[in-house]
C-alpha cells in the first residue's frame, strides 16, 4: 500500500481580529476549497495521485490507504458503464454499528455482480452530532469541545471493533487528522459566532467520509479490490430556488472518468448526502440526500440495480401504523413510487426516482434485517402485469395519507370566465410562501379550492383577504372560507388511467364506511385519486379503501345485543369460523361488544369469543346502551360497523333507524321492527333504500331458510306474487308434526321450547302472533301496507292462560288444557285429515290470514317432520305449481346460522370477495 503526504501550509494562527475582520472570506480563502484545488490541480499537473479532501483543506494533504497501482492497464483506467454494475445504498442505521457494518460489508461481498459501487451514510445519528457541534460553536457554546470527542470516540472504537493493523492505524490516522482540523474549524466557528452554509456542508459531511473509510477498509480486508470515493470529487451540483439541487450529469461525468481512470477498481465505496458545487464549494444533496447519491450513481454508471436498504421489508400498500393489514408491494411503476412519495409514504424521496427513471434503472427497496424478505422493486411496468388486471389491486396500488391540512375556498361568481383569477390567487398564496397541497377547481368556475398546510392557512387567508379586499366588498367574490381539520388519502395506481369502475368504487367504499369527502381533485395522467376528508374520519378511510380494493381484510366491528340461545349461539359460530373467514375469505369480524339487559362485554380489539362467556362474567359491566353503541361504532380504526340485534324486544328495535342514520349496519332476527306500526316500517325502509347502510332480517322468517331472499328474488327480477301460503312456525309445525299417538298437547309444547324452537315466550307461538309478524313481514315486503292488527289471527293459547305472568306459569297451567287440544285432533284424525297452523299473504285480495286448518294427509303441508317449514310461492311465473321451500325454520343452529348468512352477505357488499 502507497501512502504519501505533503505538507501544503499551516492552519494560521486564527484570532477574533481576524475572524471579525471578515470571517466569511477567512473561511473560504485561507481554509477552503478554492485554495485547495489550486493545490491540487497543480498536483495533477505534476502527475501526482491526490487524495480527495477528505482531509481538511489548507493544513495537509494527506493521501489515504487509497492504493495507486503502477501496473494498472489504460483499457481497465477506462470506466466501463452498464449492466456490469450494481448500486447499493446503506443508510445511517445499516452502518450504526460495527457489527452492522460487518453486516453490511458481508452483503456486498455476497452480490455476485461484476462491479458493485455502494453508498454510505454517515453513521446513525452522527450527521445530527455534527450538526450539533456547528449550532454550539456558532451559539459560543464550549461543549462543542466534548462533542467533538464523543464524535472522535464512536468512530475511533467502531473501527477498534473492525479494523487491525495497518488498516486500523491509517483510518484512526485520518480520524484523528480530521478531528483535529475539525476542532480548528470549529474554534474559528466559536470565534466568529457564524458559520456560513458551505462551511456547514463541509463539517457535518466528514461523518460520510468516515463510514465509507472504514467499509471499504473492512471490504478490503476480504481481498476485494475496493476503493473508496469522496463524492464531493465526483458529484456537481446546482442549487435551486427551492433549497434543492439539480445534478450537472454531464460534469459529473467528466469528473467520475476522470476519478476512475486514477482509481480503477471493483467495488467502490463512495460517500452519500455530499456534492460539490460548480465552484467546487462542498455541499449537500438535502433531505434524503443519500438516495439520491445512489440514484445518480446508478445513472452516471448506467447500473443494473439500485438497492436502496433500509429497515422495512419494502413499500407497503399503505402505512402500517394506520392499516395492519397493509402489504408490501412486489413491484411498483416509477410513477406510482413518486405519487406515493408525495403523499406521504416513506418510499424514497421523488426526486430520486428521476436520475434512474431516465434510463429504466430498477430500484429495489430492501430490508437490511430481513434479508428473506424480497422487498419492492420500483421499475417500469412489465408486461406481465396485464396478465392479473382482473384484480383491483392491480389498478389502485396502494394509499397514503397527508394530514394537518386546511382547505381553502375562494368562492363568487364573479370568478368565472374571467381570466387571471387563478393566477391572482396562487400568486398570493407564493408571497406567503405556503405550498399547496391539491387544487380542485369545478368547471362552473364558480369557486376554486386548494389543501395548504394548517400552519400556513392563516397567513394565505390574509393574504387572500388583502388580495381581494375589493372583489370582496363589492360581491364579486363571496367569501375566502378556510376549513380547518383536513387530511389529504390518496389512491395511487398506475393503471387506473382508463379503467373504469376505479374511482367509483373508491367513493362507494368510502360512502359505506359513512365518511363525507369535502372536495376531490385527479389529474389527466390518473395516477393517483385525491380526497380531502375530516381529519377525524382519516384512518377509518383509509382502511374502508384500503380492504375494499382487496388489499386487506373486509373488517367489521359487530355489536352483539342479546346473547340469549341464538345470539350464544351465534357467538360461538362466529368462534368456529373466525380463522377461516379470515384465511380463505379476507373477512374480519370483531365483536366489540356484547350487551344483554343488565351487563355488558366491551372491548377495544375483540373479544376472545373462546372465551366470550368467561369474559363477560370476569369483565362484565353494567348494561348502558348508548356507551355500547358509541364504543362499537366509535372506533375510528374500524371502517365499517354492525350491530345484530338477537333480542325479540320491541325497544331494542326501535334503536335501528338511529342506527342506520348513523351509519351503522343491522342485521336481526328479531321481527319487531318489521311488524311494528306501519309508518315506523316504512320510515326505516326508505332511510336505509337512500343511504349505503344495509338492513338484513333473513332470519326473522323461517330462520336460516332463504324466504326473504326469494321473495326478494321474485320481486327484483319482475314476478309478480299472487299469493304466499306456508307453515310458518317451527314451533307449531312440530307441534301439529309430533301431536299424536296419544300424546299430551302440553308435553309436545314443552318438547319444542326445550329444542329452541319457540319464542322467549311460548304464548308468542301459540297466539299465532309470532306467525302474524311474518306473514305482515311478507306482506310489506311484497308490497302491501298493512298493520299487524289487519290479520285476523286463531289463538292457540286457551283464554284464561293469557293473563299468565310469566312463560313458566303459562307452562305450568298448560296441561290443564290438553283435553281440548285432544279432541281437535281426534277431529281431524277420523276425517282423515291432519291439522296444520298457516299463514296466508293474499296479494289478489291485499290480505293476510293466521289460522289452524285442517288438510288432506297426502297434501305437501301434511308430510313435513320435525320443525320444518314449508313456503309456497304462488306467482305468475310460478302458477300451477308453486314455488316451495322447505325445511327445519327454528332452532338455535338453524336461526344463527342464517343470522351468520347475512352477516356475510353484508361483509360482500362491503368489498369482501364474494
Ligand atoms: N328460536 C328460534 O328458532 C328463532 C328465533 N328468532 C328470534 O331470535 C330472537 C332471540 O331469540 P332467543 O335467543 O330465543 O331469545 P332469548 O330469550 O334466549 O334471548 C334474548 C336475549 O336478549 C336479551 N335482551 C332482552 N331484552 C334486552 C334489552 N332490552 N337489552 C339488551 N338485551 C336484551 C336477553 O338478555 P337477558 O337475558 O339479560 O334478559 C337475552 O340475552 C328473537 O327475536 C326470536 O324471535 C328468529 C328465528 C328463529
Ligand atoms: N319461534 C319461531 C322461531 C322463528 O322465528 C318459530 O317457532 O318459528
Ligand atoms: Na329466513
Amino acid at each position: 500500500m502507497a501512502s504519501f503526504s505533503a505538507t501544503v501550509s499551516q492552519l494560521p494562527n486564527i484570532s477574533p481580529t481576524h475572524t471579525s475582520l471578515c470571517p466569511h472570506q477567512y473561511i473560504f480563502h485561507s481554509q477552503c476549497r478554492p485554495f485547495f484545488l489550486k493545490r491540487r490541480s497543480h498536483s495533477l499537473r505534476k502527475g501526482l495521485i491526490l487524495p480527495s479532501r477528505r482531509e481538511s483543506p489548507s493544513i495537509t494533504i494527506c493521501a489515504s490507504f487509497t492504493d495507486v497501482s503502477s501496473n494498472v492497464s489504460l483499457e481497465e483506467k477506462q470506466l466501463p458503464k452498464g449492466e456490469t454494475w450494481s448500486v447499493h445504498k446503506f443508510g445511517g442505521t445499516c452502518v450504526g454499528t460495527s457489527q452492522r457494518i460487518k453486516n453490511v460489508a458481508d452483503i456486498i461481498l455476497n452480490d455476485d455482480s461484476e462491479r458493485k459501487l455502494v453508498v454510505v451514510s454517515a453513521m446513525s445519528k452522527v450527521t445530527d452530532m455534527m450538526y450539533d457541534l456547528i449550532y454550539k460553536a456558532q451559539s459560543r457554546d464550549e461543549s462543542y469541545i466534548s462533542s467533538l470527542d464523543a464524535v472522535l470516540e464512536k468512530h475511533s472504537s467502531t473501527a477498534h471493533d473492525i479494523l487491525d493493523g495497518d488498516n486500523l492505524a491509517t483510518f484512526l490516522s485520518q480520524l484523528h487528522h480530521d478531528i483535529s482540523n475539525l476542532k480548528a474549524m470549529l474554534r474559528a466557528i466559536y470565534i466568529a459566532g457564524h458559520a456560513t452554509e458551505s462551511f456547514t456542508d463541509f463539517v457535518v459531511g466528514h461523518g460520510e467520509l468516515w463510514s465509507a473509510q472504514m467499509l471499504s477498509l473492512v471490504i478490503r480486508k476480504n481481498g476485494t479490490d475496493c476503493k473508496w470515493m469522496d463524492t464531493r470529487d465526483v458529484l456537481i451540483v446546482n442549487p435551486t430556488s427551492s433549497n434543492q439541487v439539480d445534478p450537472d450529469y454531464l460534469e459529473s461525468e467528466r469528473r467520475l472518468e476522470k476519478w476512475y481512470s486514477l482509481n480503477p477498481c471493483k467495488a467502490i465505496i463512495a460517500t452519500g448526502f455530499i456534492a460539490s458545487t460548480p465552484q467546487n464549494i462542498p455541499t449537500t444533496l438535502k433531505r434524503d440526500g443519500s438516495d439520491f447519491s445512489a440514484a445518480i450513481m446508478g445513472a452516471l454508471f448506467r447500473a443494473r440495480q439500485v438497492t436502496i436498504w433500509t429497515d422495512v421489508d419494502g413499500v407497503y400498500s399503505a402505512d402500517p401504523r394506520k392499516v395492519s393489514e397493509a402489504v408490501i408491494l412486489k413491484t411498483l411503476s416509477y410513477q406510482e413510487a413518486w405519487e406515493m412519495s408525495y403523499f406521504g409514504a416513506n418510499v424514497l424521496h421523488p426526486r430520486t426516482i428521476i436520475p434512474v427513471m431516465r434510463y429504466g434503472i430498477p430500484i429495489m427497496i430492501r430490508n437490511i434485517f430481513n434479508l428473506s424478505a424480497l422487498g419492492t422493486k420500483i421499475c417500469h411496468p412489465s408486461v406481465n402485469d396485464h396478465e392479473d388486471s382482473q384484480n383491483l389491486q392491480n389498478y389502485v396500488k396502494g394509499f397514503a395519507t397527508i394530514d394537518n391540512l386546511a382547505l381553502v375556498n375562494v368562492e363568487g361568481t364573479g370568478m368565472a370566465g374571467v381570466p387571471g383569477t387563478a393566477s391572482a390567487i396562487f400568486s398570493a398564496v407564493k408571497d406567503v410562501g405556503a405550498n399547496v397541497i391539491m387544487i380542485s377547481q369545478a368547471s362552473s368556475e364558480h369557486s376554486v379550492c386548494f389543501a395548504v398546510p394548517e400552519k400556513e392557512v392563516k397567513a394565505v387567508a390574509e393574504a387572500l383577504q388583502s388580495r381581494f379586499r375589493q372583489a370582496l366588498d363589492n360581491g364579486r367574490l363571496s367569501q375566502v372560507a378556510v376549513i380547518p381539520n383536513c387530511s389529504i388519502l390518496a389512491a395511487v395506481g398506475q393503471k387506473m388511467a382508463s379503467t373504469p369502475g376505479v374511482s367509483a368504487t373508491l367513493f362507494n367504499a368510502l360512502a359505506k364506511a359513512g365518511i363525507n369527502v369535502r372536495a376531490i381533485a385527479q389529474g389527466c395522467s390518473e395516477y393517483n385519486i385525491t380526497v380531502v376528508l375530516k381529519r377525524e374520519d382519516c384512518i377509518k378511510a383509509l382502511r374502508a379503501v384500503h380492504s375494499r380494493f382487496y388489499l386487506s381484510r373486509t373488517t367489521i366491528a359487530m355489536g352483539i345485543v342479546g346473547p340469549g340461545l341464538i345470539g350464544s349461539t351465534l357467538l360461538d359460530q362466529l368462534r368456529d369460523q373466525a380463522s377461516i373467514l379470515k384465511e380463505e375469505f379476507n373477512i374480519d369480524l370483531r365483536v366489540m361488544g356484547i350487551l344483554s339487559s343488565k351487563s355488558m362485554l366491551l372491548s377495544d380489539a375483540g373479544i376472545d369469543l373462546a372465551r366470550w362467556r368467561e369474559l363477560r362474567k370476569e369483565r362484565g359491566e353494567a348494561a348502558d346502551m348508548e356507551r355500547f353503541v358509541q364504543h362499537v361504532h366509535g372506533n375510528h380504526f374500524i371502517p365499517n360497523t354492525a350491530i345484530v340485534d338477537c333480542t325479540a324486544d320491541s325497544v331494542i328495535a326501535g334503536h335501528y333507524y338511529d342506527w342506520l342514520r348513523k351509519g351503522i349496519h343491522v342485521v336481526t332476527p328479531n321481527k319487531k321492527a318489521n311488524s311494528g306500526p306501519l309508518d315506523q316500517y316504512l320510515r326505516l325502509r326508505a332511510l336505509q333504500r337512500q343511504s349505503y347502510t344495509h338492513y338484513f332480517y333473513e332470519a326473522t322468517v323461517g330462520a336460516g331458510l332463504p324466504i326473504v331472499s326469494t321473495l326478494r328474488g321474485l320481486l327484483e327480477t319482475g314476478d309478480r306474487i299472487l299469493q304466499i301460503e306456508g307453515i310458518f312456525s317451527g314451533t307449531l309445525s312440530y307441534i301439529f308434526n309430533n301431536f299424536k299417538d296419544g300424546r299430551a298437547f302440553s308435553e309436545v309444547v314443552g318438547e319444542a321450547k326445550e329444542a329452541g324452537y319457540t319464542e322467549p315466550d311460548p304464548r308468542d307461538d301459540l297466539s299465532g302472533t309470532d306467525v302474524a309478524r311474518k306473514v305482515i313481514i311478507l306482506a310489506r315486503e311484497s308490497g302491501l301496507k298493512l298493520e299487524l292488527s289487519n290479520i285476523p289471527v286463531e289463538s292457540l293459547v286457551p283464554e284464561p292462560l293469557r293473563v299468565c305472568a310469566s312463560a313458566q306459569e303459562f307452562m305450568q297451567e298448560l296441561p290443564k288444557f290438553d283435553q281440548e287440544f285432544a279432541k281437535k285432533q281426534d277431529d281431524a284424525e277420523n276425517a282423515g285429515e291432519v291439522l296444520r297452523y298457516v299463514g296466508v299473504v293474499d296479494m289478489t285480495n291485499k290480505k293476510g290470514v293466521v289460522e289452524l286448518r285442517r288438510y288432506k294427509k297426502d297434501h305437501p303441508f301434511a308430510q313435513l317432520s320435525g320443525s320444518d317449514n314449508i313456503i309456497a310461492f304462488t306467482t305468475r311465473r310460478y302458477k300451477n305449481q308453486p314455488l316451495i321451500v322447505r325445511g327445519p325454520g327454528a332452532g338455535a343452529q338453524v336461526t344463527a346460522g342464517g343470522i351468520f348468512c347475512d352477516i356475510l352477505r353484508l361483509a360482500s357488499y362491503l368489498g369482501a370477495p364474494s
